[in-house]
């Protein structure tokens, strides 16, 4: 773990743990759109870095191969071990490391897009390979720029559906994506419990809005599908126990546990998940949460069982 202070990298926890024990997500500070001004769409151009690990970076990588923008956007995976010197593109299974610096380090990228660059150094990054900047470094944004780039139809945020959207986007984002984090992070019993009571409150909400429609909008996937997804493939496997997030399991949830599991089969889900690097991020990386690095052997969980949903409006 560590930071960017000035474009230097300092080793120790910036931990976003404020003096009262709560988790706070610091805000991503690359926020151009590729496809705008200086960004123009070239094949070839632009470069992401993900980990397989990261919840956040999962989202984009989904897109990429949804879009089948493999051959349009090169792709470099970051080994899951999170310590000294934060990501790193050191040899293992699943890594590809960075062609455009040959860095052996993710921060190495940061400071070289901008050498006074003071925060984290995080995927997912998008990369000009011409300009040698980071064009963003938002989930989110990124997401929406992969669905509509390069002859998209931007067809994960319809016009119609963007009010709708928003609103299950800010709560599954606060009380889900973030709620993991808040509730794993947390130095408090009282931040802990904070961030575990709306947690699970999303949960039964998002599995009574499952029950009768087959995604989140309806009878179609959305980008609010895939940010959801993302933490629900973690669930049982990390959060339940790393996170203490264990009121119940994602197989608990007959709908939710069905709904991850078609998207899992669908393009771009279940190919771009790598539970080897999820699970050995988490446990491997966040010493204090588990100084030991041990990473449980389970859960045993079929998700390639029959889900049932196809048929669904
Ligand atoms: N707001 C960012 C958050 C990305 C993020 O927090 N990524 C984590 C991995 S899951 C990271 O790279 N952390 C590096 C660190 O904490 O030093 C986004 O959604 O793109």
């Amino acid at each position: 773990m560590g930071y960017l202070i000035e474009g230097q990298w300092q080793e120790g926890d910036a931990t976003e743990a404020a003096k009262d024990g709560r988790f706070q997500r610091a805000e991503s500070a690359f926020r151009h759109t590729l496809g705008e001004g200086e960004f123009p769409e070239e094949e070839g151009r632009y470069h992401l870095y993900v980990s397989l690990a990261c919840p956040w970076a999962h989202r984009t990588l989904i897109q990429r191969a949804r879009r089948r923008l493999e051959g349009v956007i090169g792709l470099s995976v970051v080994h899951w071990r999170m310590r000294e010197g934060g990501w790193s593109f050191r040899d293992g299974p699943g890594v590809l490391p960075d062609p455009v610096m040959q860095a052996r380090f993710l921060h190495e990228l940061y400071a070289k897009a901008d050498p006074h660059y003071s925060g984290k150094a995080t995927v997912p990054v998008l990369w000009d390979r011409a300009t040698d900047r980071i064009v963003s470094n938002e989930s989110s944004e990124i997401l929406r720029m992969l669905d509509r780039a390069f002859g998209g139809s931007g067809e994960l945020y319809p016009e119609a559906l963007r009010a709708e959207i928003d609103a299950v986007n800010e709560r599954v984002y606060r009380d889900v994506n973030n709620g993991v984090y808040r509730a794993g992070f947390a130095a408090s019993q009282e931040a802990y419990e904070e961030a575990v009571a709306p947690l699970f409150e999303a949960l039964d909400w998002l599995e009574t809005r499952l029950s009768g429609q087959r995604y989140l909008m309806g009878d179609r996937l959305t980008e609010a599908d895939i940010r959801l997804w993302t933490t629900l493939v973690r669930f049982d496997a990390v959060y339940v126990t790393h996170f203490r997030c264990n009121l119940r399991r994602l197989v608990d949830y007959p709908h939710l546990w069905a709904y991850a599991r078609d998207l899992y089969a669908q393009p771009g889900f279940g190919e771009t998940t790598d539970f080897a690097h999820i699970k050995r991020h988490y446990f491997e990386s966040h010493v204090r949460l588990n100084p030991g690095g041990i990473v449980p052997l389970g859960p045993i969980v079929d998700w390639d069982a029959p889900h049932g949903r196809d048929g669904m409006g």
